[in-house]
């Protein structure tokens, strides 16, 4: 039988880096009775989608379009459930275990350190769903959210343009990055919000940080191309993110999806300074400039005061590729936790994971017992104060 591999290929194909020797180590380590690495599919695709002249191109854009769709995914698995593909599985849930099954080990490494959340939206607070415009998260969430933010520093990172972000969660004490974190502001509340905050180190109050602004008129005018080239292509959806476009082809027909690539092609060759990359059956045009998920989420520490702090604790959450900038940062930090939200073995740089169901129930699970734990941790630091011989006294931050 042809061995099928259920890791699906995913770019950036960066092997992990190595956490640098003397630095907190929260990845976790191979358990016992695994190889810990999960074997890869054949085909390496590009992280970026880089445009060039050609035919060649499109059929590249094509094939990672096919290899990212979960529905290929799943049906790989579905046809093909043979001993060597539950192996596979089992091989990547050793590498990346469920950060709810490991809470407890998790939070006993966080002793003493100032957690920052940092977190995706769509696939990770919200559902995906067919229709962009709908992606509501829960009442749930936003509760388990608002937990979150009420002890941690907290940011929402995301695609999407950061005041739709902003109108799908609501919430006005976190900080917002959206367009792939080129469109950063802050709560104006946080320093009294967060005893944490490094008040002297922290750079203005009110964070605001737009590093793409010039390419306004450029993505309007890639905007408009994209909805006249598109218009006949069924399904097809342009989404206009400020900094940057997305060009939605989760509702085209799989053989359409060839005819979609090549107009996005023709008007991409008219704009060398963007350049494409991919989601969730989505093409994502932006800015040539070196700034992403993983950019953002140090230049969000950075703002905070927490460039060089040895104490930080910075948590990932995500689901797509774009986040794979971000959980590399945090390895080549060797500080902090990148989890991957996935409903299927995938390549990634993020240390653990949690299964994503239809209801992104697992991360609204993770951030509830976050805090609980936390609030939990603070009396008993509070019984502590009252009786500080308590053998319970702890040093949670
Ligand atoms: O960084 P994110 O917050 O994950 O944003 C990435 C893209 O998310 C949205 O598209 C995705 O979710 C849609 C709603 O569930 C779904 O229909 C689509 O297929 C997904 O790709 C958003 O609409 C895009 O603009 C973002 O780039």
């Amino acid at each position: 039988m042809t061995k099928q591999s259920v890791v699906v290929p995913e770019p950036p194909m960066i092997a992990p880096a190595a956490v640098p020797s003397g630095a907190v180590q929260l990845f976790p380590p191979p358990r016992s009775g695994g190889g810990g690495g999960a074997s890869v599919g054949k085909k390496k695709y590009m992280g970026h989608l880089e445009v060039g002249s050609g035919g060649g191109r499109v059929n590249a854009w094509l094939d990672s379009m096919r290899a990212s769709s979960p529905t290929h995914a799943r049906a790989a698995v579905a046809l093909a459930p043979s001993p060597d593909a539950a192996d596979e599985v089992d091989a990547w849930t050793r590498k990346h275990p469920s950060a709810l099954e490991m809470f407890d080990e998790i939070v006993r490494a966080w002793k003493g350190k100032q957690i920052v959340m940092f977190m995706d939206y769509d696939g990770t607070l919200s559902p995906i769903v067919d229709e962009p415009d709908k992606a509501y998260m829960s009442e749930a969430m936003r509760a388990a959210v608002k937990g979150v933010a009420s002890y941690f520093p907290t940011a929402i990172v995301s695609g999407r343009c950061r005041d739709k972000v902003y109108n799908f969660v609501q919430l006005a004490e976190l900080y917002y990055a959206g367009s792939h974190g080129m469109d950063i502001k802050g709560p104006t509340n946080a320093w009294k919000q967060h005893k944490a905050i490094n008040k002297t180190k922290a750079k203005a109050k009110s964070v605001l940080f737009q590093p793409a602004s010039e390419f306004l008129p450029m993505i309007d005018e890639v905007y408009k191309a994209l909805i006249e080239k598109t218009k006949a292509i069924e399904g097809s959806k342009v989404e206009n993110n400020k900094f940057c476009v997305s060009v939605h082809f989760r509702r085209v027909e799989e053989k359409k999806w060839s005819a979609l690539a090549e107009q996005v092609r023709s008007v991409m060759k008219d704009f060398p300074k963007l350049r494409l990359t991919q989601g969730r059956k989505v093409l994502e045009v932006r800015p040539t400039i070196k700034w992403d998920k993983g950019k953002a989420l140090e230049f969000l520490l950075e703002s905070l005061g927490f460039a060089n702090c040895n104490d930080i604790l910075p948590v990932y959450i995500g689901d797509d590729r774009t986040d794979e900038d971000a959980f590399k940062v945090l390895r080549e930090r060797g500080q902090g936790l990148g989890i991957l939200v996935s409903e299927y073995p995938k390549e990634t740089n993020a240390s653990y994971s949690l299964r994503e169901p239809k209801e992104a129930r697992t991360v609204m699970q993770f951030l509830q017992r976050l805090v609980e734990w936390k609030s939990n941790s603070n009396s008993l630091n509070a019984r502590a104060r009252v009786f500080p011989s308590s053998p319970h006294a702890k040093d949670d931050r």
